[in-house]
């Protein structure tokens, strides 16, 4: 992307402007990308909606200010983005049905909540694309699952897809493989932040200040990670030249192996998968 060729997006409504819609947010204000017509968000609190009225194009609605903020919001725009919580999708859907105008394409950032469930709450005329994004969006670095719906258009999910490439990645795949992307990439960055906290509890038993191991586990995330992106070689062939055979890594991965962390990876996942179906069923 560069400024000679600006991504152009159509005005787009943020319904429920929490963390996820927030990080996509970031990426839209990026230089590269223009929004005609403007982003509008709604959220429950003005406190938060005056933060987010001060970002530049950006009009913000408070519901506990003004019980008309979905429907201003989403009057005029193209894209209407679900970024409430999962069980307050259907009450949402309900409230706002009357004011999409035809063609409107809405995009659920929603864990869990099918198509099947959007497009029954919404008239025909309007577009459901399903979506699992992730929070580094707020960086420019999300990966992103995106699914058509029954009612969309190849255009309706190429504009979803512009969208979310403003933030970073995108797979485009069926909606029966978007709750199994979300407990890899969605819930993703959590396994990370939580891997990052227990190896720095680790680092700070053996003696090191919390600065000092900060430094040590985030630079190693971060330094590995970079060289991952940077080689393109693969991950256990990158591992194998940090393990010198006989070397002290070998005995560590034994450690790691032994504990057999793609089970607990494997549960950890259906845990998640299963929470999703609960999701969906309205629980
Ligand atoms: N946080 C994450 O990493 C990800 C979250 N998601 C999905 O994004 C959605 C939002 O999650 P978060 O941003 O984490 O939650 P959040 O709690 O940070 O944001 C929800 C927002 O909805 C607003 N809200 C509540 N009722 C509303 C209403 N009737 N009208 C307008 N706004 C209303 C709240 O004021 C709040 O700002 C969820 O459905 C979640 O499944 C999807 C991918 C990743
Ligand atoms: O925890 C959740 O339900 C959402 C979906 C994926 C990441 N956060």
């Amino acid at each position: 992307m560069s400024a000679a060729d600006p991504v152009r997006l159509p005005a787009i409504a943020f319904l429920g402007a929490g963390s996820m819609a927030r990080a996509i947010i970031a990426g839209l204000l990026q230089p590269g990308v223009a929004v005609d017509g403007g982003i509008r968000t709604t959220n429950r609190t003005a406190e938060k909606a005056a933060e987010l009225a001060g970002l530049d194009g950006v009009t913000a609605y408070a519901t506990e200010t003004d019980v008309a903020a979905n429907h201003a919001a989403v009057a005029g725009a193209a894209l209407v983005v679900v970024a409430v919580k999962p069980a307050m999708v259907p009450d949402l859907l309900r409230e706002i049905a009357d004011s999409l105008e035809p063609g409107t394409v809405v995009v659920s950032v929603a864990a869990g909540v099918t198509v099947e469930t959007f497009e029954s709450l919404l008239p025909d005329s309007v577009a459901v694309i399903r979506s699992m994004p992730n929070t580094p969006a707020v960086v420019g670095r999300a990966v992103t699952g995106v699914s058509a719906g029954t009612r969309s258009s190849p255009a309706d999910l190429a504009l979803a897809v512009s969208l979310f490439e403003t933030v970073g990645q995108v797979l485009v795949v069926p909606e029966s493989q978007l709750d199994a992307l979300s407990t890899i990439s969605g819930s993703g960055p959590a396994y990370v932040f939580y891997l990052i906290e227990q190896l720095t509890a680790a680092a700070v038993d053996k003696g090191f200040t919390p600065e000092q191991a900060a430094v040590m586990v985030q630079g190693t995330f971060r330094g590995a990670s970079e060289l991952l992106a940077s080689t393109g070689d693969d991950p256990a062939e990158l591992r194998r030249r940090v393990t010198s055979p006989k070397g002290t890594t070998e005995r560590a991965i034994a450690v790691l192996e032994a504990s057999d962390l793609k089970q607990t990876f494997d549960r950890a996942t259906d845990a998640a998968l299963a929470r999703a179906r609960e999701l969906a069923a309205g629980a």
